[in-house]
């Protein structure tokens, strides 16, 4: 440990005021303020009507309990938007744990506080983290909740969350009960311009009138806010439920089965309820909307699974029923592509992904659905058997289309492939996985009987041979036009795949390594030479990128006894000698070439990953540019010996590359 660790460092000051002092707890509703995203989010239009929806779903909450059968959505000027129904009425007498302070008061300016958390108050409700509305009055510059209960209406005004005096009782009923909240998002968190769409909340409105049959909702708005497609007023009520709202989406249209399939369906043990409306227009881009406990989850989940899972059972056995031995390829979405549905399911305890509540996460859902859902469907295939036949075969036709599409898939991507492999050169051995595919390498080898071994010890998967025979042109020396007619060259440009010259380019190259493996000989050495000539020359962005590799074949075996050593070169032998065999008399082999290796000593030394060593080659920092390259391969290996003489003279013992172990 350094001495320094409790000094600090003097030229870090932002470190050096971290203490115990920027540590902050933050109080009551101060961290819905500071992190709306984490409540509702974010703080763009979506997350501005999702406070509408917060409020609105605690009233259905009550409908769907059984306490209020009215609800009403009132938006006004500066928008400031009204939500009453006639429930029980948020609770108002002292808090048993908060002295002073009502149930209510504690709802509205407290995190976590709700009736929801067990199911003594609500059986199926939407709410169930007890923030909700805590979270709409601490981004709201007000709210005001008025509650009548027991005869008595009571008052608290809020802003920015926090209480405004205490809860008032402002006068006596005879009748009237619930609740109402009227509150003005702040502009603070959610900017100047941002208002409430009046169509966006008529909308709401009216889906939650269909989600549950026993509820009327009544819409208003403030007569400027009202244009010919939002009334000013306006009352829904759908004693059909889902059903009705898919005959009035439908609106005629023509469909594969005349009555869509609908129905409802307690779970066993009072765990809830299911119900849904399904259609097959004949043509239609599909419209899918799933609900828990009233609660919109657009990204569907476990109830979705449980419906795709009856349905896509039920249309398989109603095949083998009618002969039909092609239901077994039905896939839920060859069902569900096109279709136009509603799904809604009350449980208890429901789990989402967020406090959005995007996603139902609840694992019993799926089979509580699947097992409702599923006699229902198939009493509606096999009960009508025309009207079963007709809709299986709508679903078949899908079925037909899909899997014409992927063989016609199938047979483009073959062809592109033989395409391409029928251009590759001749004489390439190359790897069976794909282009472009990680850490497969080409050995570029000299001569065909070091070829013969490579092939026989590759790894088939990832290494690929391309033998190249003799010396190959000297690119430096040539002209573009002898280049391009050069054979081994143009089989080295279609192995590789990249493109030569202004169009190399990295990202298409077939492999990720490439590796020169030569014999370690003077012969192979040149051979070796000429390759990066070329390299460097026509695919300097290869090289650039680190794909150009050295293979290292070892020069000589030394055997002693049972134990064996390669040594790469006579420096190595020598090293090996006094170390590892210790001075001890050694049988020294020499392979002359490749070709001598058998090939389990190619793959040892040479060509495994796991025990080969190879070069890589570098470019130094002063040959970034291409041009600086040409000029340097052209003083090397161009047609002028001079200047090599003079390079060598000027470099001699200078010359190095980068030892990696690849
Ligand atoms: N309109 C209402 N009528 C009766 N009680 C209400 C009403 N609105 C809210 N409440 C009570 O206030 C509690 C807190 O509501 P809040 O919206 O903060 O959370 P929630 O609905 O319990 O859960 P969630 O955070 O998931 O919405 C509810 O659990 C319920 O007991």
């Amino acid at each position: 440990m350094s001495d320094d660790l409790f000094g600090g460092n003097a030229a870090s000051t932002a470190s050096n005021n971290y203490d115990a002092s920027s540590i902050e707890v933050l109080e009551g509703l101060e961290p819905v303020r500071r992190r709306p995203g984490m409540y509702i989010g974010g703080t763009d239009e979506r997350a501005l009507h999702h406070l509408a929806s917060e409020v609105l779903d605690n009233s259905m909450d009550e409908a769907v309990a059984g306490h209020a059968n009215r609800i009403e959505v009132y938006l006004g000027l500066d928008n400031i938007l009204t939500i009453s129904d006639n429930g029980r009425g948020i609770p108002v007498d002292p808090h048993p744990k908060f002295p002073g302070k009502s149930a209510l008061e504690v709802i509205l300016t407290t995190l976590h506080s709700g009736g929801k958390f067990t199911d003594k108050a609500y059986a199926t409700s939407g709410g169930l983290h007890g923030v909700g509305v805590s979270v709409v009055n601490a981004l709201s510059t007000y709210t005001e909740v008025e509650v009548a209960r027991n005869k008595e209406v009571f008052k608290q005004r809020f802003e920015r969350g926090h209480a405004i005096g205490n809860l008032e009782k402002i006068g006596s009923t005879a009748n009237r009960r619930g609740t109402s909240i009227t509150f003005q998002p702040d502009p603070e968190i959610f900017g100047a311009d941002a208002k409430f769409k009046a169509a966006r909340l008529f909308k709401l409105a009216r889906s939650k009138a269909y989600l549950y049959a026993g509820v009327e909702i009544r819409w208003k708005c403030d007569p400027r806010l009202s244009d010919e497609n939002i009334p000013q007023e306006a009352v829904f009520q759908f004693p059909g439920g889902l059903s009705d709202h898919l005959k009035e989406q439908l609106a005629g249209r023509e469909c594969a089965t005349a009555e869509f399939f609908s129905g409802m369906q307690d779970f066993p043990d009072s765990e809830g309820r299911v119900e849904w409306a399904i259609s097959w227009p004949l043509w239609s881009d599909g419209s899918y909307s799933w609900y828990c406990n009233t609660i919109p989850t657009p990204a569907g989940g476990t109830h979705e699974q449980g419906l795709r899972l009856a349905l896509t059972k039920a249309f398989r056995s109603f095949g083998e029923l009618v002969g039909n031995k092609k239901t077994n390829q039905i896939t839920a979405d060859d069902i569900f592509n096109g279709c136009e549905m509603m799904l809604s399911v009350f449980i208890r305890d429901p789990q989402f992904q967020s406090q959005t509540k995007d996603r139902l996460t609840s694992a019993n859902a799926t089979k509580l659905v699947e097992n409702a859902v599923r006699d229902h469907f198939d009493h509606f295939l096999s009960g009508n058997i025309e009207r079963g036949k007709a809709l299986l075969s709508f679903i078949m036709d899908k079925v037909d289309e899909r899997l014409k599409r992927k063989a016609e898939r199938e047979i483009k991507r073959k062809t592109a492939t033989s395409a391409r492999k029928l251009r590759l050169p001749g004489k390439l051995t190359d790897c069976s996985n794909g282009d472009g595919v990680e850490d497969t390498e080409l050995f570029i080898v000299e001569g065909d009987s070091a070829g013969g071994s490579a092939k026989q010890a590759r790894d088939r998967k990832t290494q690929a041979i391309l033998p190249i025979r003799g010396k190959i042109l000297n690119v430096a020396s040539a002209n573009s036009t002898k280049i391009n007619a050069n054979q081994e060259i143009a089989d080295l440009s279609l192995a590789l795949g990249c493109g030569l010259r202004k169009d190399c380019n990295p990202d298409n190259l077939r492999y990720s390594r490439i590796i020169i493996m030569t014999d370690a000989d003077v012969d192979g050495a040149h051979i070796a030479t000429l390759l990066m000539t070329f390299f460097f020359q026509e695919m300097g962005p290869i090289v650039k990128a680190g794909h150009l590799y050295l293979a290292r074949p070892p020069l000589y075996r030394l055997t002693s006894g049972s134990k064996s050593e390669y040594a790469i070169d006579d420096e190595h032998r020598a090293e090996l000698e006094a170390t590892v065999f210790k001075g001890k008399k050694v049988e020294v082999g020499r392979f002359k070439g490749l070709g001598e290796m058998n090939p389990s000593q190619l793959k040892e030394t040479t060509m495994d990953p796991a025990t080969r060593s190879l070069i890589r080659i570098t470019l130094p920092p002063q040959y970034e540019d291409q041009a600086a390259v040409r000029d340097l391969v052209d003083r090397l290996m161009g047609k002028k010996p001079e200047e090599r003489f003079a390079f060598i003279q000027q470099n001699a013992g200078l010359l190095d590359g980068e030892t990696i172990d690849a």
